[in-house]
């Protein structure tokens, strides 16, 4: 039988599991097993060569229940509905783990902003906004960056969204730049919340950092902080790589000189020659590898091949089930991405608090107060995982989903 790589049906399944686990009936697993509105759009641009372009966006928004949605926006050439769908059922999960009043919402545009004027890329934005601004708003659905979209392009959509609301609305939107009502610390929330749960996952398995071997996949937002983050700490980061390939080298990259180098979505590769490919990158001999790029990465076909001692999926959806069995059968620990990736949510809602009482926290306030979620949700999920013998991405998702569930109840929804 051929592995399945459907992200949407493949949550399914270890939902369905959590929700067994937990004593839930099918009533429940019936409302939680896609998204409660799932909305597509057709946004037409005119493109700087004068002609119009009909692009199609969507958001998913999985559950209300416990408050309302959130999640961040992609562009990129490869989004699907199906993807939309199982990123909005992690982001439920996501707020469960590191307990923010919300449920979980996720958008993309199928695009390539590589290929994209600023100005088009503006108009884009805002026709996004506007297409989905009657079920977006601070109080129904917040939304956030993710893969190829940028504090720029939260200003653009919080600019939309002010101009039709006819009020100005920091809240619409969180990873703003920072004189608009962003947060300290947004920008590197995800990369921090990684490290802090690599430093957590390294003491359970006896690994020093300082001259740990780190393998990082993707050098954009999550990818490249990261690997400044361990660098910084006196991890030897061995290995780096982007959409276009893979750097090596044994003894350590020098991560100052990449992060100089690198280009605003993420490429720095193709400046190299006697690069490796992404396949050969997450094979390398190391002690911890952190998928921080695309989904399904990790596969039955290269998860025996896999030599690290620890993974921890920055990205959301790295790894397929098949190979999260492998893995775990083969002592590997593997950190899951609604646990790992967790701090970029949790510092956007701080982000949106100090948007809604008005008053700006401290870049201290806010790690210390990320650090204290991060930590308590690996411990969480770790000590679920251990006393009852299953994997972490089980008990991640029997942590995240449910709150969810007991709103949904109370509210009568299941
Ligand atoms: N930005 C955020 O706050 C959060 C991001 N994530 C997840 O982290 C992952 C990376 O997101 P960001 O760093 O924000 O995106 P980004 O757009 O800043 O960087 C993406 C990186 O992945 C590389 N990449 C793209 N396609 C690739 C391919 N086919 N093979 C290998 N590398 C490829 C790009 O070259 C770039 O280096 C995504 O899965 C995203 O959903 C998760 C939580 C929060
Ligand atoms: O910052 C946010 O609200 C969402 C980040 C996100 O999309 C994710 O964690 O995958």
């Amino acid at each position: 039988m051929t592995e399945n790589l459907n992200l949407f049906t493949s949550t399914q399944v270890v939902i369905k599991e959590a929700l067994d686990k937990l004593g839930y009936d099918e009533g429940m697993y019936d409302l939680l097993k896609e998204p409660m509105r799932m909305t597509e759009v057709r946004i037409p641009i005119k493109m700087d060569d004068g002609k119009v372009k009909v692009f199609t966006g969507y958001r998913g928004q999985h559950n209300d229940a416990v408050g309302p949605t959130k999640g961040g926006v992609r562009f990129h050439p490869d989004v699907t509905l199906d993807e939309v769908r199982a990123l909005s059922m992690w982001m439920t999960l996501k707020a469960g783990i590191v307990d923010l009043p919300y449920g979980g919402g996720k958008g993309g545009i199928v695009c390539d902003p590589r290929e994209m004027s600023m100005d088009e890329l503006e108009r884009l934005s805002r026709g996004y906004v506007r297409a989905l601004s009657q079920v977006m708003g601070p109080t129904k659905d917040i939304p956030a960056p993710d893969v190829f979209t940028n504090a720029q392009i939260m200003a653009w959509m919080m600019d939309e969204y002010s101009r039709i609301d006819e009020f100005n609305s920091p809240g619409f939107i969180t990873g703003k730049p920072i004189v608009l009502g962003g947060s300290q610390g947004r920008d590197r929330a995800t990369a921090e919340g990684v490290t802090i749960i690599i430093n957590e996952a390294a003491k359970r398995r006896g690994i020093d950092m300082k001259g740990a071997r780190v393998v990082i996949q993707g050098f954009g937002n999550a990818g490249s902080f990261l690997s400044k983050f361990l660098y910084d700490a006196g991890a030897k980061v061995i290995g780096i790589s982007d959409a276009y390939g893979a750097l090596h080298d044994p003894d350590g990259l020098d991560i100052d000189y990449l992060l100089d180098r690198r280009d605003s979505f993420g490429t720095v590769t193709t400046l190299f020659e006697n690069t490796l490919t992404n396949e050969e990158l997450l094979e390398l001999d190391c002690d911890i590898l952190v998928p921080a790029a695309i989904e399904n990465q990790i596969t039955e076909h290269n998860a025996h091949n896999i030599k690290a001692n620890i993974v921890v999926e920055a990205a959301n959806g790295p790894t397929t089930s098949e190979a999260t069995k492998i893995l775990t059968e083969r002592g590997i620990l593997l950190v899951p991405d609604v646990l790992a990736s967790a701090g970029g949510v949790t510092v956007s809602y701080f982000e949106w608090v100090q948007n809604n009482m008005g008053y700006y926290w401290s870049e201290e306030l806010v790690r210390e107060r990320m650090t204290e979620k991060m930590v308590t949700a690996f411990e969480n999920v770790y000590t679920q995982a251990t006393t009852r013998g299953i994997d972490m991405r089980l008990a991640a998702y029997m942590i995240g989903i449910r709150k969810t569930a007991e709103a949904s109840r109370f509210r009568g929804w299941a």
